[in-house]
């Protein structure tokens, strides 16, 4: 089932490649928790359909979510966790779309161009006013975060000629060199010393507000905030104030209070403000983004739909708290792999991960790697060395 609006052209892929499709273009957060009641989909596309604790609850078969997009913060993962819901999304696949936006809205508020464009409109030659932009040639850029969005802006800043710092709590000095890139030693130091400062990082308990009063003041005087990332990353209440105050200037695509569909009334004061250019959320609506998004979705279907894999998943505990780890070696036969995961049972040790691949020849033997949540004792390895087809059995432990 397809809760947005999807790229036809893969929902065609989709029916080609033997799915029933159900598309719900339009359908509502609220309205989803029936619909998946009743329809009873096994993987469920959304982009930007709120996918709440009701809805998983009322989603019975339900197996995968994929976010057509790369924001997960629409998704209850808890919930979905909870229910052992798979859930994916498609990083990096819109990251140039958004990109060029934010491109865009540095241009736009450097010339003024929508200011330029509604006065031209209404008959007005205005150069004097318009004729004052300051260039983005030579002046300092700060991007906050360097996933796959800040390092295409990256990419392009330093195109126009812009000096491009970023910080990132995980960015090395090796990686931002590898793009050109000088690192922020701390958020405040980039804040405090960047004349553009453009944020890409995700929304998270941990991210809310990231830029409120106390950072924005630290902006200089007339510097400019462009933020495409996620409504509630930027404090709004706290930038209007700034702007209004004649601060700094800001471009926006995103908003602490936006509609989640594709039409509404939209009345925030902000976008009011002479100081704000503001686009409705369109920084991945590109075509081209949209034909890669439906790409990489319909290339998680296949994988799940076919082998049961799912790429890109954002709810898995991929660090878990397992430790230590059997290496079994034994005979490619039934039910050896059933008598390894008795013996654990007997030892009551809980199995976090766990493969098995099986050697080429006609002599079949195996390798299956089994992570557990604790210590094997040496009573258990023995226990497993025991049986017939066990050609060996080593413990690995992490350090
Ligand atoms: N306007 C739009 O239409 C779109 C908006 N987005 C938003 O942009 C966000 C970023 O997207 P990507 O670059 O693709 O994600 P990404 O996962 O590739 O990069 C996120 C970056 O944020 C950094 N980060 C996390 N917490 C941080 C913190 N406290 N301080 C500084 N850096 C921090 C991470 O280290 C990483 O470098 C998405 O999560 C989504 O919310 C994404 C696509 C479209
Ligand atoms: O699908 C959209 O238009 C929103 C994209 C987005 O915000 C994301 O990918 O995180």
């Amino acid at each position: 089932m397809i809760a947005d609006k999807f790229h036809p052209r893969g929902i065609e892929r989709l029916s080609e490649l033997g799915h029933e499709v159900l598309s719900e273009p339009s359908l509502s957060a609220g309205d989803l928790p029936e619909t998946l009641a009743a329809k009873r989909p096994e993987i469920l596309i959304v982009r930007s359909t709120k996918v709440t604790a009701t809805s998983f609850e009322a989603a019975e078969g339900l197996a995968l979510v994929i976010r057509a997009g790369a924001g997960v913060n629409t998704i209850d993962l808890e919930a979905a966790s909870r229910l052992g819901i798979f859930v994916a999304n498609c990083p990096g696949k819109n990251a140039i779309a958004v990109a060029e936006l934010t491109m865009g809205l540095m241009l736009a508020l450097d010339r003024r161009i929508p200011d330029a464009n509604a006065d031209l409109r209404a008959g007005v030659w205005n150069k004097k006013k318009y004729g004052t932009g300051r260039g983005l040639y030579g002046r300092r850029l700060g991007l906050v975060g360097f996933g796959s969005i800040a390092r295409e802006v990256a990419t392009r800043a330093l195109a126009f000629g812009m000096q491009v710092r970023a910080y990132s709590p995980t960015l090395t000095a090796e990686r931002a060199d590898a793009y050109d890139v000088e690192v922020a030693p701390s958020l405040d130091a980039l804040l405090g010393d960047s004349d553009v400062v453009s944020v890409h990082v995700p929304y998270r308990e941990s991210t809310r507000h990231l830029i409120g009063a106390p950072q924005l003041a630290l902006m200089p005087e007339g510097a400019v905030l462009v933020h495409t990332a996620r409504g509630g990353v930027v404090d709004d209440r706290a930038l209007s104030e700034a702007v209004a105050a004649g601060r700094i200037r800001a471009g926006l695509d995103v908003y602490e209070d936006e509609p989640s569909g594709g039409k509404a009334e939209f009345n925030l004061e902000l976008r009011k403000l002479e100081g704000v250019y503001g686009t409705p959320h369109i920084g991945a609506s590109t075509q081209q983004a949209a034909e890669a998004i439906a790409a990489e979705a319909i290339r998680i279907v296949t994988s799940f739909a076919d082998r049961g894999v799912v790429p890109n998943t954002v709810n898995l505990d991929d660090h878990g708290p397992a430790r230590h780890t059997l290496v079994v070696r034994h005979h490619d036969r039934v039910g050896v792999l059933a008598s390894i995961l008795d013996a654990l049972r007997k030892h009551q040790l809980n199995v976090q991960d766990m493969h098995n691949v099986v050697f080429k020849g006609a002599e079949g033997a195996a390798s299956a790697t089994i992570a557990v949540e604790n210590e094997p004792s040496a009573d258990l390895l023995d226990d497993i060395r025991a049986h017939a087809d066990v050609l060996g059995v080593d413990l690995r432990t992490a350090r």
